[in-house]
């Protein structure tokens, strides 16, 4: 940006920086009275193709109009002032925010202390739940991207990568990659499933656990220890003194896997503030809680197999960023309320891996839909749908757009990997082991036809005489039936032993109470990823509604042990093992 008045409007003060997308600028409004500042990002497009040009133009439009409702409803969002073209690139004028990142501040002052990093996890999660509640993903927090404003010393989130996607997503196109998605992230602060291409609400969670250790102790996650047999991030809370509530809080949030986090923001929040209304170890225990992870941990550099709709998906966790559209469906619905007790205490309320629209797995069909599935609503799509895209030929290898070599792990650039189709990354044998278990299927959820009331055969499921049991999707069918019929003494005696005791000490009263917060659970899906003699292992894709009119989704996954006393299966959790 070298003209001194941009648009005929803006006159160009300084540099504020210059990122993989372009340059941010600090200018004044010469249209305003006031001359008020405001921070103008570019965001760099050169294409020659008109259709090209037209197509990110909409999309850039549509994705200012999400900035602009974010900043006018959240006051520690930047406000959207104006969006403009010119001479092919495309501009977001923003409020401008006086203050200094928090990477800036921990370079000044150090790593500060707790009291004041719960304060800022706090404000940071009330904003998170916000755009959350809009089916919004952030994608990129980390300290950079938080500016502790100035006159009132509240943190004020910066710089949501959707609209860096859409130019991200035309240099794809016309590279020809045949990418399905970009990721925008920034090693050291990005899940796996992020890295996927997957991003999931509990994406940002991870995100801002690591960036409160980092406050905290002046560290990235690749300067600190890994567990060598877990490979999970050590931080050694006691080394810094920091208490063993907020070290349990930050630990929740960055398991590897997103069903073992806080499943919201609103309940990542409550565990923060339980503490400081309740600073006994045993409350502490109870809110923060997570059972124990056996999956690879997120910042692992490799590839991890995820099984999601019977396909492979690939994460690419090469050390460099990630992330996805990360905006999904109708803004209205909301996610339910569970409390931090509730969540952590009750596996069916963990992470609502609500997929955003863009990178969810087509769903494969399921034979015999039980009659009470409720047909998916129509969704409004407020991302930048993959479908949009002119498809490209020949997916062969992630594409770095923007990959800044820096020593400094705060001074990454957000990076854009466009991930090609799961199907085009031929699967290392490491990962053939993993992602294909002895027995794996998608099954119809209803024993019987509910057309013609008989039970037709399917793998594994018929019953003979030499297999006389339900199959493990039957039992699924069966535990969330009765949960949905309110038979909770039955619904309860499905569960394993361990199950009850992990989850609800053995006290079926706080089952039913849980469970009484819930209106009725949809089985979208059930994937039988494993079965070996008596256990068996199934993905279920649940749909939760509330009493209030809210929705959420999640992907669980369940271990089934054979009980031959009773001749059932129990649902146990594969955590828990
Ligand atoms: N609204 C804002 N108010 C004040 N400063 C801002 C604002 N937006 C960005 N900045 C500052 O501008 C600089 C550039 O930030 P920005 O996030 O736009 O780009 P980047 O992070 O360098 O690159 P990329 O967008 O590729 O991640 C940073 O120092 C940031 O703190």
């Amino acid at each position: 940006m070298n003209q001194t008045l941009l648009n005929n409007r803006y006159r160009i003060i300084k540099t504020l920086g210059c990122g993989g997308f372009g340059e941010t600028v600090l200018a004044e409004d010469t249209q305003m009275p006031s001359g008020r500042y405001c921070a103008i990002k570019q965001l760099k497009s050169a294409t020659s193709d008109p259709q090209v040009a037209m197509l990110v133009r909409d999309r850039f439009r549509r994705e200012a109009a999400i900035l602009e409702e974010l900043g006018e409803e959240h006051r520690q969002i930047p406000r959207l002032y104006a969006y403009f073209q010119e001479n092919e690139q495309f501009y977001l004028v923003q409020e401008w925010i006086e203050g200094v990142t928090l990477s800036d501040r921990v370079a000044v002052s150090g790593p500060l202390a707790e009291s004041e990093v719960c304060q800022l996890l706090a404000d940071l999660l009330r904003v998170l739940d916000f755009i959350h509640s809009k089916r919004i993903i952030h994608r990129d927090l980390k300290p950079q991207n938080v500016i502790i404003r100035h006159k009132d010393c509240k943190p004020v989130l910066i710089d949501f990568g959707a609209v860096k996607e859409i130019v991200a997503t035309t240099a794809v196109q016309q590279s020809g990659s045949g990418a399905t998605s970009i990721v925008v992230g920034t090693p050291g602060f990005m899940p796996a499933e992020q890295a996927a291409g997957r991003p999931v609400f509990a994406s940002d969670l991870y995100s801002l656990g690591l960036t409160g250790i980092y406050l905290l102790t002046g560290k990235t996650a690749p300067e600190l220890e890994i567990d060598p047999q877990t490979q999970e991030i050590i931080w050694h809370s006691e080394q810094y003194s920091i208490s063993r509530y907020l070290a349990a809080v930050l630990n929740r949030a960055i398991q590897s896997y997103p069903r073992d986090r806080f499943p919201t923001a609103r309940a990542m929040l409550d565990a923060l503030e339980t503490r400081s209304a309740n600073p006994g170890p045993t409350q502490a225990t109870i809110a923060v809680s997570a059972p124990p992870s056996t999956t690879t941990p997120a910042h692992k550099q490799d590839y991890k197999p995820l099984l999601i709709g019977g396909a492979i998906a690939v994460a690419i966790a090469l050390g460099i960023g990630v992330g996805a559209s990360g905006i999904g469906s109708k803004p209205e619905r909301s996610q339910p309320k569970a409390t931090s007790q509730e969540s952590a205490a009750t596996p069916e309320a963990k992470s609502p891996v609500k997929t955003n629209v863009e990178t969810l797995e087509p769903k494969t069909a399921i034979r015999n839909p039980p009659q009470y599935r409720r047909e998916p609503e129509p969704q409004p799509v407020r991302a930048i749908a993959p479908e949009e895209a002119a498809p490209a030929p020949d997916a062969t290898a992630p594409e770095v757009y923007s990959n800044p070599d820096s020593d400094d792990p705060l001074q990454q650039q957000a990076l854009e990997v466009a991930i090609p189709e799961a199907s085009a990354i031929a699967p290392t044998p490491q990962e053939v082991e993993h992602a294909a278990p002895s027995e794996t299927s998608e099954l119809s959820l209803t024993p019987t036809d509910p057309i013609d009331g008989e039970n037709h055969s399917r793998p594994g499921s018929e019953p003979t005489e030499n297999n006389p049991r339900p199959s493990p999707e039957e039992a699924i069918e069966n535990y969330y039936s009765t949960l949905n019929d309110r038979n909770y003494q039955d619904s309860w005696n499905q569960l394993s032993p361990e199950f009850q005791t992990e989850y609800h000490g053995q006290d079926p009263q706080s089952y039913n109470g849980f469970w009484e917060g819930v209106d009725r659970v949809d089985i979208d899906r059930v994937v039988r990823t494993e079965q070996q003699g008596d256990r068996a292992n199934v993905d279920v894709e649940l749909n939760y509604a509330t009493p209030d009119g809210g929705q959420t989704s999640e992907v669980r996954n369940f271990q089934l042990i054979w009980d031959e006393n009773n001749q059932k299966w129990l649902i146990d959790d594969s955590n828990l093992n």
